[in-house]
């Protein structure tokens, strides 16, 4: 017995990681990682710099569970076009590794433990907008839009935006206007960070029948609208500076830096619309823009660069009416 035991051990042990590592990517998780770090960005405002930590880890966690809820449920959906993409055609439920009936499983428990713990530890408007969140997704986007709008990602994009929102509800209790503002950069950051990519892979959408921009439009409409939607959101991120007045000068230099190479990536492709180099270049930087965005957000909130900023100004205004009187 114990000799069976032993054989067996190594091949138990290996049947149990794949297991876990095929839920694991069901939830796609490295989509989840960007989407905290939105969270984050939003409790480190709404706070002013000093977020609880019990407070912080609970609603990243919260938050997590109910963005992995979503994006299973999308991949029990979506496993029929999936299957076809090249792209997605390894993902757990096409490639066979998980049941959808069991997915379905996993997500809906996903959910339940988010919403437990972000009422419990945060409070009901976090809970609720997290939910809220998970529905959007599901049924606006996935189920609505996606297979028959050319405009799937524009309005569906508003649940990829409810994170921060979540973040400051669980601060505050309530939502103000920089919480929406916040919703609002990425609302308009989503286009440019998935039309890019929409161009690089517009045949697979063409052959699945799903009708993103590109495949209705074209390259060059497209980088059009990615054109409008960059010269839309880089104000839209100093709206927070003025007149919202919820951050300072660490966030301004952040975000005219960040945007000036976002709208450069944006010109270029407008003028190279068929180029799929181009177009990566700019899907990988609306990754990275977004996290050092948010990174420039928690920075500048947190009271230490708050005082520090402060007293540059001052000793500036200082010199300032020296040199003049
Ligand atoms: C309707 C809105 C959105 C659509 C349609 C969309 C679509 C996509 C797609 C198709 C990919 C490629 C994923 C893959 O290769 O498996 C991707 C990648 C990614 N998306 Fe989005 N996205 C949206 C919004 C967002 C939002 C709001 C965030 C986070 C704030 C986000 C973060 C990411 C990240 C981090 C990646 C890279 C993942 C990797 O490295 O594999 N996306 N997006
Ligand atoms: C608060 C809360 C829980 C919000 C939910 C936010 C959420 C899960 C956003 C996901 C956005 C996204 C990656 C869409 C891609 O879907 P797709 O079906 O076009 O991508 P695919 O082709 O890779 O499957």
């Amino acid at each position: 017995m114990q000799e069976v035991l032993t054989n067996n051990s190594p091949r138990l042990h290996e049947n149990f990681s794949q297991v876990v590592k095929s839920y694991y990517q069901l939830t796609k998780p490295r989509i989840i990682l960007l989407l905290l770090i939105t969270t984050s960005a939003g409790m480190w405002m709404a706070a002013k710099g000093e977020v609880e930590p019990l407070l912080l880890v609970s609603t990243i966690t919260g938050g997590a569970l109910a963005s992995a809820s979503a994006n299973t449920i999308n991949c029990v959906y979506d496993s029929d076009i999936d299957y076809i993409m090249e792209r997605t055609r390894w993902r757990p439920i096409p490639s066979g590794r998980v049941k959808k009936r069991d997915a379905l499983i996993f997500a809906i428990a996903l959910a339940t433990i988010s919403f437990t713990l972000l009422t419990v530890v945060a409070n009901l408007l976090a809970a609720l907008l997290a939910m809220s969140g998970i529905v959007f997704y599901v049924l606006i986007y996935t189920h609505w839009l996606k297979r028959h709008s050319v405009q799937n990602i524009v309005i569906g994009g508003a649940a990829g935006a409810i994170p921060p929102l979540v973040g400051w509800a669980a601060v505050t209790g309530d939502l103000s206007w920089g919480a929406w503002l916040l919703f609002g950069i990425i609302f308009l950051w989503t286009p440019p960070h998935f039309w890019a990519l929409a161009m690089m892979i517009r045949d697979e959408y063409k052959e699945v029948g799903v009708p993103m921009l590109p495949v209705i439009e074209g390259d060059e409409e497209t980088a059009r609208q990615i054109w409008i939607y960059t010269l839309l959101m880089i104000p839209a991120t100093l709206l927070l500076v003025y007149p919202l007045n919820l951050a300072g000068a660490v966030y301004a230099g952040t975000a005219i830096f960040l945007g000036a190479i976002f709208a450069q990536k944006a010109w270029l492709l407008l003028q190279t619309p068929e180029d799929k180099i181009v177009a990566r270049s700019l899907f990988k930087y609306s990754i990275l823009y977004l996290m050092l965005l948010c990174a420039g957000i928690v920075v500048d909130s947190l009271p230490v660069t708050h005082n520090f900023t402060t007293a540059l100004v001052q000793n500036v205004q200082t010199l300032i009416s020296a040199v003049v009187m």
